[in-house]
């Protein structure tokens, strides 16, 4: 039997400085409750699905019983795990997670899941998401005594449930009383000797998905993302609900809304560009809504020219809506190598400033001669952007113009997505005229607020849209807020 905690390496070799110029990703989570099944293997390949959540560390917690395997590393689901490890783990339950980390830094000791002892067992928590309020969580876990091991935010919520059951509640109180210690996004799943749970934040900003796999009695899949159940072949069931927590056992799933306010504020940039195309939320995939924002933004901000093309990989759906829409045809004008890892870190200058060619090469023959439109789903920076443009250019497009399936992003994220500081994100201090001057293009239009939450089809309401206005909908503490927004760091304290 491998020990608990087995690590693979100690520290990821990339620090924050060299983290790449994009949003970055959320974490992936998964659980499955099925005695009898290799859930081992099944929670690898939902891991596996949900590999573009969070690339820095990978890990799974099965359950036999009280007994935990917990084995975790540094790096991709396939690198740290093999057939090997997995053989050595068996479990009627297991918990899994894919980090990109947003506190706590990007070692192995706060890679996921947490595992934490308490009277009645352990458990072994997966987190996506951020608190808020991390500072004074910490400090009171701390006053009372709390071994904390890491500096992860998920750790202390492992940690404040562990406390509410040793102080005499069973999983699901004690779990209850925990969540409202925690101000901010959180969907979790965590395991247990007595069964599987699955919770919300009362925001709901982070998704999180119920799945049944066939056979009696029914067994029940978690996951981020319904890519993390079509893999294992599980049946999408339901949402789990903002502020609902989910209980599975040998007796089935129970459901317990354990917040009085709940309201829907799903994150926004998980539709436009954090989920999967082929993830399917409200009754759709992301691909058909991203082809709408493609629709609205042509259009919103129509232009005449002789191809459209997108940045691949999710810049392709809103392309393609936006030739549907113009009529416009669309091509292919930038092959992506499919084998460059999101974190890739170019080793000389040289190939930084060429980065993109690492990534996205031109196709010549395409472009010479051709007045361009090209559509990707996002400037966050806008590195990428400027040397896409410049590589157009260069394989002769005569003219480039630039169209954004979302609004500028002005706001860092608090909730779970590592986004830049606020001074980091060229659209907080710049124009559209003067963004569209520093990437080289002919014109540059994004898309509108209000168009890109029309074409959810949802009420507007129903979303944390925080990265393109400021309205944060859970409120963030000044000192957090001060570490990441460039006006509130201009007031003095
Ligand atoms: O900060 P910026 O330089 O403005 O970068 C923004 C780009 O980064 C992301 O794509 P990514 O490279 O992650 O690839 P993907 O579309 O294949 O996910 C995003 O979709 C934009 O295309
Ligand atoms: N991106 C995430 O969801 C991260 C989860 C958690 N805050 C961590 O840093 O591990
Ligand atoms: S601030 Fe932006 S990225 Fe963060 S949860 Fe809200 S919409 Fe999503
Ligand atoms: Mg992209």
């Amino acid at each position: 039997m491998i020990p608990n905690h087995s690590f693979s390496s100690d520290e990821y070799p990339v620090n924050c400085q060299d983290r790449p110029d994009k949003p970055e990703e959320a974490c992936g989570v998964f659980g499955i409750y099925a005695p009898g099944e290799d859930v081992t293997k099944l929670t690898y390949f939902g891991l596996y699905a949900l590999q573009h959540r969070g690339q820095e560390s990978a890990g799974i917690a099965t359950f036999q019983g009280k007994e935990v395997n917990l084995y975790k590393g540094m790096g991709l689901v396939s690198h740290v795990f093999n057939e090997s490890i997995l053989s050595q783990m068996p479990g009627d339950m297991a918990v899994g997670h894919t980090r990109y980390s947003t506190t706590g830094s990007s070692k192995v000791v706060n890679a996921q899941p947490a595992v934490v002892e308490t009277r009645l067992g352990k458990l072994a928590l997966a987190h996506n998401g951020n608190l808020v309020n991390t500072t004074t969580l910490r400090e009171e876990l701390l006053k009372r005594d709390c071994n904390l091991l890491t500096t992860t935010d998920s750790e202390m919520i492992a940690f404040a449930i562990a406390e509410q059951v040793n102080e005499g509640q069973d999983w699901l109180e004690g779990a209850i009383r925990a969540f409202h210690q925690c101000q901010g996004a959180f969907s979790l799943v965590i395991g247990t000797p007595a069964g599987l749970m699955g919770a919300r934040d009362p925001n709901g900003i982070r998704p999180l998905v119920i799945g049944i796999l066939e056979g009696s009695p029914q067994r029940y899949v978690l996951a981020s993302e319904t890519c993390g159940l079509d893999i294992i072949g599980a049946e999408y069931l339901r949402d789990v609900e903002p502020g609902e927590l989910v209980w599975i056992t040998d007796d089935g799933l129970a459901s317990f809304h354990w917040s009085k306010e709940p309201q829907r504020k799903l994150c926004i940039f998980e539709m436009i560009y954090f989920a999967r195309p082929d993830s399917v939320v409200h009754d759709e995939t992301l691909y058909s809504y991203r082809m709408r924002l493609g629709r609205q933004l042509a259009a919103d901000s129509p232009i005449d020219a002789d191809i459209v093309i997108g940045v691949p990989d999710s810049g392709i759906p809103a392309a393609i809506g936006f030739s549907q829409a113009s009529g416009i045809t669309y091509a292919e004008g930038l092959i992506k190598n499919r084998y460059v890892g999101r974190t890739f870190i170019q080793p000389t200058q040289a190939m930084r400033e060429s980065g993109i060619k690492m990534k996205l090469n031109p196709l010549k023959d395409v472009l010479a001669g051709k007045r361009v439109i090209i559509i990707d789903d996002s400037i966050v920076r806008g590195t990428t952007s400027r040397k896409i443009v410049k590589a157009l250019r260069d394989a002769g497009a005569t003219e480039v113009h630039m169209r954004i399936s979302s609004p500028p992003v002005t706001h860092p994220c608090f909730y779970g997505i590592d986004t830049d500081t606020q001074d980091q994100l060229i659209a907080a201090t710049k124009s559209v005229e003067e963004i569209g001057q520093l990437i080289g293009v002919d014109t540059l239009a994004y898309l509108s607020i209000e168009g890109m939450l029309k074409s959810t089809g949802e009420d507007t309401n129903n979303f944390c849209s925080a990265c393109f206005n400021g309205d944060y909908p859970i409120a963030i503490p000044e000192t957090v807020k001060r570490s990441k927004l460039i006006l509130e760091k201009a007031v003095p304290a």
